[in-house]
């Protein structure tokens, strides 16, 4: 303890003056017992008694008691003096009673001291009252000095008899008030009069008091070393101030330093007898319970989250919930409380399995998480992501766990979405080609195992483009939707169902016959079924449409045969089906996959081909209504090195199929071009156009229009010369796309002809909007033109058409003269055939059409 008034100085002087008096008190007694003996027997007696009574007394104030031994004192006093008054008291004998009043008045109690004045003062008024009236009896003791001295010495000696006691009590006391200041954890600071009155070590030591800030005659020091260190200082003098002002005031407040320490500080006025006489700062450092208190508000903050928190004690018993969880479960906090946590949330969705599975993990890895499927108080089953962790206590054991969990419904419900999306055909909610192959993937798996056949069958629907383009996407949509709807008719719980996008379905049949050929008859009987089905007419918004399918299909079964085998097999059957008339099945056989392997090959050749420049081009003439030739049509051949010249429609369609067609189509096109650019230069044949075919791939480029415009710009050809035969396919794409490359072509002066009119399905609305130069009618009207009315009547009618849309007609595939005769009669205004001239190599061409054009004429 440091302080600038150490109470225990005046305990010592106390002490030093009790010694004293005890000396001069021996003193007294050593010459006033001679005294006595030499006197009187009698008051040698008394003397004797009073000694012995003494110390009785003193003996009673050594040993622990000296209030006991005061108040006794003070009633022998009180009796002694009271007796004596009336027998007349010497002065020393007042003043040593005064004395001893006043005593008893500081140590004991003011009450006894008081009474003992009042008793004495009362008593010697009345002896002076008496002596006054002449009524008091004569001092007994006067003019006996000896007794005098004796008494005196005796009452000196009685006043300090408690004077050890006191001492010690007082020392105690103040060792206590030390130990107490030192011990407690607070920094305690007293003030008196702007002076420092004690401090603790711990005040010293929290606000890092130098010695030299304690200095004895001023706070002020001290004062400024702790504003130092306060965040707002401001506000900590001006508390200060207002105590200093207000003594009588106690306060309360938290002081943050600049270092983060929190501080408490309590101030309190000092009192004696009522009166203030300083004041006691008393400071906690609360930094550590701020924080803690700081960190349990977090936990609270969290503990109420958005997240559903149980916690429960070791035995799983609910202790507590939180908002959340009350929001989640529907159970109120005094419904959960007490009961476990797997009676109140259990579902019936897990075995006991799952939650014996659940606890061992726990139990080894101290938590756990993962989907759990609960209860809510209403009965509703909700799935749950739960996280379990176990507290522990000092000694390792289990002492809570804290269960958190989090409603996953909408999450699995998106999540169910997002994989029906990924999985599943939005339009008629069939599975999509990526389910269907990973079911056929395990189909498979399935049927390599068990050693049954299975099937696939490719389902596509015919002529279904036109009706997307006749009735619009609306009612194709719809159709689809009904295919969708009557598939499942024809199969099993357990076959596949799938559509593959536009019109394309698969249906994949599984454990059939282990004999293929009994599955082939398993698997037609189905496909039959199907084509039955969707042969039944669709009720479309204004329309009962009628629509068949073709189907091909792949047995599988072989373990040799993998996902995409599977897949190209039923593709190809299904074409097949198409082959062969439409609305029928065909199963793939092995003769197809020569087919399959011969197409790589040509491929491959192909691309060959277009290296080595093996392309030829070959011109076949056009002639007017009078025969005379107009141009020609280019047709593209293939000098095979072995095979010798190949035919156009044993390469194209395989080109187009692997965008061969693309630089194939360009070179045909050039070679076109520097054909008329020839043609320019002879004055007999500076007037002939060439027709160009043109695929629908080649025309769906992008840069269709400037790559015509760049061969046109290269070889300097006429576009007013060139015709593009378009086929009525390309209308099957976007059709606006169509018009504008069409639009844009035709503005720059090349012309359009629609190839092999009659055989597609063109919509007249469309026709209409294209800007096209020339219908050619197909030859297969042509070739029974002669004999067959419905053909003759189709030309006519083409021919018309012609007329109204202001178009020019030509028949191609007139093979004789009578033919031409008949088409003229009917009005057409072109030809081409064989009639005319075959196509021919350039070289060739001059010659044959002349011929041709002088058999024509004649
Ligand atoms: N029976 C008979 N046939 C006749 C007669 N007159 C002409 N032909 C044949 O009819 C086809 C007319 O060509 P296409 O309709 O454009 O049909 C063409 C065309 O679609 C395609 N093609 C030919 N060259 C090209 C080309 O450079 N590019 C594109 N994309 N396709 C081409 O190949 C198809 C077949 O061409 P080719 O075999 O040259 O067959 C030619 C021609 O030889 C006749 O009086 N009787």
């Amino acid at each position: 303890m440091d302080a600038r008034h150490d109470a225990s100085s005046n305990i010592k002087l106390l002490d030093s003056f009790y010694r004293i008096f005890l000396i001069l008190a021996l003193v007294f007694l050593c010459i006033g017992v001679p005294f006595v003996f030499y006197r009187k027997l009698v008051t040698a007696i008394l003397t004797s008694a009073q000694v012995v009574i003494i110390l009785s007394l003193w003996r009673l104030s050594r040993s622990g008691k000296p209030e006991l031994s005061l108040k006794l004192f003070a009633s022998f006093m009180w009796v002694l003096l009271v007796g004596l008054i009336f027998f007349g008291l010497p002065p020393i004998t007042v003043a040593t009673a005064v004395a001893i009043a006043m005593m008893l008045c500081i140590v004991t109690s003011i009450q006894l001291g008081t009474l003992f004045i009042a008793t004495y003062m009362l008593a010697w008024g009345s002896y002076i009252v008496l002596s006054k009236l002449g009524l008091a009896p004569e001092p007994y003791f006067i003019n006996r000095p000896a007794v005098s001295w004796f008494i005196a010495a005796f009452a000196a000696w009685l006043v300090l008899v408690p004077l050890p006691g006191l001492v010690r009590s007082l020392r105690k006391a103040n060792s206590l008030q030390r130990a107490t200041i030192e011990a407690t954890a607070d920094g305690i600071l007293v003030v008196s009069g702007g002076k420092v009155e004690i401090c603790n070590r711990r005040f010293i030591d929290m606000w890092r008091i130098p010695p030299a800030a304690l200095a004895p005659d001023s706070d002020d020091v001290l004062l400024n070393t702790v504003i130092d260190q306060v965040e707002d200082a401001q506000a900590f003098l001006a508390k200060v101030q207002y105590l200093y002002e207000h003594p009588d005031m106690s306060s309360n407040d938290i002081v943050r330093l600049k270092d983060g320490r929190i501080f408490e500080r309590n101030s309190l006025p000092q009192r004696l007898d009522g009166k203030v006489v300083g004041r006691v700062w008393s400071f906690s450092d609360i930094t550590a319970s701020k924080r803690a208190e700081e960190e349990l508000r977090i936990v609270a903050t969290a503990f109420e989250s958005q997240e559903a928190i149980m916690i429960t004690d070791a035995e799983q018993v609910i202790l507590r919930v939180n908002h959340a969880f009350i929001d989640n479960t529907g159970y109120d906090a005094h419904e959960a409380v007490g009961k476990t946590a797997s009676t109140l949330l259990r579902s019936d969705r897990h075995d006991d399995a799952f939650y014996t599975a659940v606890q061992h993990a726990i139990q080894r890895t101290s938590g756990w998480q993962g989907e759990v499927w609960c209860r809510r108080k209403n009965g509703d089953i909700f799935p749950n992501w739960t996280t379990v962790t176990a507290v522990k206590g000092n000694e390792g054991q289990t002492t809570h766990y804290v269960f958190t969990q989090t409603d996953i419904t909408s999450r699995k419900s998106a999540e169910e979405e997002i994989r029906h999306l990924a999985f599943y055909d939005p339009l008629t909610q069939l599975p999509n080609r990526r389910l269907l192959m990973d079911r056929l993937r395990q189909g498979l798996a399935a049927s390599a195992r068990s050693g049954h056949e299975g099937a696939l069958m490719f389902i596509d629907l015919d002529n279904f483009k036109i009706l997307n383009d006749t009735l619009g996407h609306d009612n194709g949509d719809a159709l689809l939707r009904q295919v969708a709807e009557r598939l499942p008719w024809s199969v099993r719980n357990c076959d596949t169902i799938a559509r593959l996008g536009g019109d394309e379905f698969v249906v994949m049949l599984e454990d059939l016959s282990a004999n293929p050929a009994e599955a082939a008859i398993q698997a037609e009987a189905v496909g039959e079924k199907i084509i039955a089905a969707l042969n039944q007419p669709y009720h479309l918004v204004g329309h009962q449409y009628h629509c068949t399918p073709s189907i091909g299909v792949a047995l599988f079964g072989a373990p040799m045969n993998s996902v995409e085998e599977v897949m190209k097999r039923a593709d190809l059957a299904m074409y097949e089906a198409k082959a062969a008339g439409r609305n029928c099945l065909r199963f793939f056989d092995p003769e197809m996959q020569s087919v399959v392997t011969a197409h790589a090959q040509l491929e491959e050749e192909l691309r060959q081909a277009l290296d080595l420049e093996e392309f030829r081009l070959f011109y076949q003439p056009q002639v007017d209504d009078a025969g005379r030739l107009t141009g020609a049509e280019a047709l593209v051949r293939w000098q095979h090195p072995q095979r010798g010249l190949v035919g156009p429609l044993e390469f194209i369609p395989l080109s187009e199929q692997t965008a061969i067609i693309l630089p194939l189509g360009r070179w045909v096109l050039e070679a076109a071009c520097k054909q008329l650019v020839a043609w320019a230069g002879v004055a007999g044949t500076a007037h002939l156009t060439v027709a160009v075919n043109v695929s629908a791939r080649q025309f769906r480029e992008r840069d269709f229009v400037a790559q015509v415009k760049a061969v046109l710009d290269k070889t300097g050809a006429k576009p007013q010369r060139l015709k593009l035969e378009l086929t009525e396919s390309i209308l099957l794409d976007d059709v606006e796309d169509v018009i504008t490359k069409m639009t844009q072509l035709r503005a720059h002066g090349v012309g359009f002809s629609l190839d092999d009119f009659g055989t597609g399905y063109s919509s007249l609305s469309y026709l209409r909007r294209l800007p096209l130069d020339q219908l050619k009618i197909d030859r297969s009207f042509v070739r029974d033109v002669l004999t067959n009315p419905h053909d003759a009547a189709i030309v006519r009618t083409i021919v018309g058409l012609g007329k109204n849309l202001d178009m020019k007609v030509i028949a191609e595939g007139v093979e004789t003269e009578v033919q031409w005769r008949f088409l003229q009669e009917l009005g057409c205004h072109a030809y081409q055939g064989y009639f005319f001239g075959r196509p021919v190599p350039i070289s060739e061409f001059g010659r044959a059409s002349d011929q041709r054009y002088a058999a024509g004429a004649a």
